[in-house]
């Protein structure tokens, strides 16, 4: 397709309604590790994301505007929505990302890297661990590729349509975490014990895909908090170290010490408490349900945009968990006059000292993460809540008394 073409559907279709992905590269590098032409050109399938609700045209993507016309407040209506994603053209190149040292998940993923290249024409990308393991298992497998540096990994978003999760919930959190800027849809199949992020039944996975690589499909757009350490935060607020993105959480927390941690927190320039206690979580709405469950914060639906503020065991009686708007910035200030270092760990890992005097900023990230629902948004909340969390399991009080003589009368 000559570039003006690929001007004009972007004139057309991207700048109108709904939010659109069109993006063609030319790829002409080598690559040692596949047989693929690379001098053909590879296109990024093109998707239009847009709200809809039962009985409604779906086509049409509705801003999330508060309107002041005329003096009446009135906001547009899109909580009841749900994000559907529509393919423009077809999807050509899937990324499969298995949880590592388990042989079920090592066995699906070779009998999925098959289907999809026999019967979806697909090209595939693993890790290299995944694609050494593939070509131990048979040299067919030849035609997987992958990549050989991190400068690679962060090229991938222009070349993969589609992501596959094999694995818990922790994989979902390690496929977020190697996109740092925009993230394809993912599908995860749930091969973990929990699975509040992996709606999809590996049993069936020749179903399942075919029906997302159809489409459409409903789509959870999950939030991601944007987080900076800043070191000796009153001497220099600008010199900062490369920012992290989290699915779940970022937790500040006592580590090793023994004190109780000291955290002054702000809220835009507002003053809102000093933790002291175990320490704090900072959590997404789809991280709700991880650690910020257990310290006894609210479950909150993922596709709520706000920020969580989760006490860890606060010595005190009345410090009851927050959520805030999704505009805010928070700042974690660890004071001059902390007994000890506090420690910050990002979706449960990447753990990192915080001195005193230093700062951890936390706002809400521009890039979130797509995940496909197996059914929409909010079903595959609940049932991920019903059955992970056996949420408010009761057997049903039965009555088998004398019923009242009303009741009798209308029988
Ligand atoms: N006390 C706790 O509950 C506790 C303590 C530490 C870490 N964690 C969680 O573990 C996460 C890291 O997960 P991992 O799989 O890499 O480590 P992991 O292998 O230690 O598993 C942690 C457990 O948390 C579950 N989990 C992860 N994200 C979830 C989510 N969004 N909703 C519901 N459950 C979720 C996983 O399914 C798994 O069962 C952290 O982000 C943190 O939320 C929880
Ligand atoms: N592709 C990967 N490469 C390296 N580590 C990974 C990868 N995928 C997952 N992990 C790590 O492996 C660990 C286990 O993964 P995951 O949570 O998906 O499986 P699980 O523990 O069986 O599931 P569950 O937590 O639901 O029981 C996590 O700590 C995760 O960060």
């Amino acid at each position: 397709m000559q570039q003006n073409e690929l001007d004009k559907i972007f004139d057309e279709c991207c700048m109108k309604h709904g939010i659109c992905s069109h993006e063609v590269l030319r790829d002409r590098g080598s690559d040692s590790s596949s047989n693929v032409d690379r001098s053909k050109m590879m296109r990024k399938a093109s998707f239009k994301l847009s709200w809809w609700c039962k009985g409604e045209n779906g086509d049409q993507h509705k801003h999330d505007i508060v309107s002041f016309e005329k003096g009446n407040i009135t906001t547009a209506e899109r909580s009841s929505k749900q994000i559907s994603l529509k393919w423009e053209s077809d999807p050509q190149t899937v990324l499969i990302l298995t949880k590592p040292n388990s042989v079920s998940v090592r066995i699906l993923c070779a009998q999925m890297v098959r289907w999809l290249k026999e019967k979806k024409k697909l090209n595939i990308y693993v890790e290299p661990r995944v694609r050494a393991e593939l070509l131990t298992e048979s040299s067919d497998f030849n035609y997987v590729q992958t990549w050989k540096d991190d400068q690679e990994i962060l090229l991938l978003h222009t070349k993969v349509d589609l992501v596959i999760t094999l694995g818990g919930d922790g994989t979902v959190l390690w496929a977020a975490s190697m996109f740092k800027g925009p993230v394809p849809p993912i599908v995860p199949f749930s091969l973990g014990s929990l699975g509040f992020m992996t709606p999809f039944h590996s049993e069936h996975f020749k179903e399942c895909l075919d029906s997302v690589l159809r489409g459409p499909v409903s789509i959870t757009l999950r939030h991601r908090l944007l987080c900076r350490v800043i070191r000796d935060a009153a001497k220099n607020e600008y010199e900062t170290e490369e920012p992290l993105l989290v699915l779940n959480e970022v937790t500040i927390d006592r580590g090793i010490s023994s004190y109780l941690t000291n955290l002054e927190c702000y809220c835009d320039n507002s003053f809102v408490t000093c933790v002291q206690g175990d320490g704090l979580i900072l959590s997404t709405t789809s991280g709700s349900t991880a650690y910020s469950l257990a310290a006894g914060g609210s479950m909150v639906h993922p596709q709520v945009p706000g920020i969580l503020f989760t006490p860890i065991c606060p010595h005190s009686l009345s410090f009851r968990p927050l959520i805030l708007p999704e505009h805010v910035t928070l700042r974690i200030v660890v004071p001059f006059n902390s007994r000890s270092p506090a420690w910050a760990s990002f979706d449960g890992k990447d753990r990192k000292q915080l001195a005193a005097g230093d700062a951890l900023l936390c706002s809400m990230a521009p890039c979130p993460v797509p995940t496909a629902c197996q059914v929409d948004s909010t079903s595959d909340f609940l049932s991920s809540i019903q059955d992970g969390l056996h949420w408010n399991l009761r057997k049903t009080q039965s009555f088998d008394g004398p019923r009242e003589l009303q009741d009798i009368i209308q029988i």
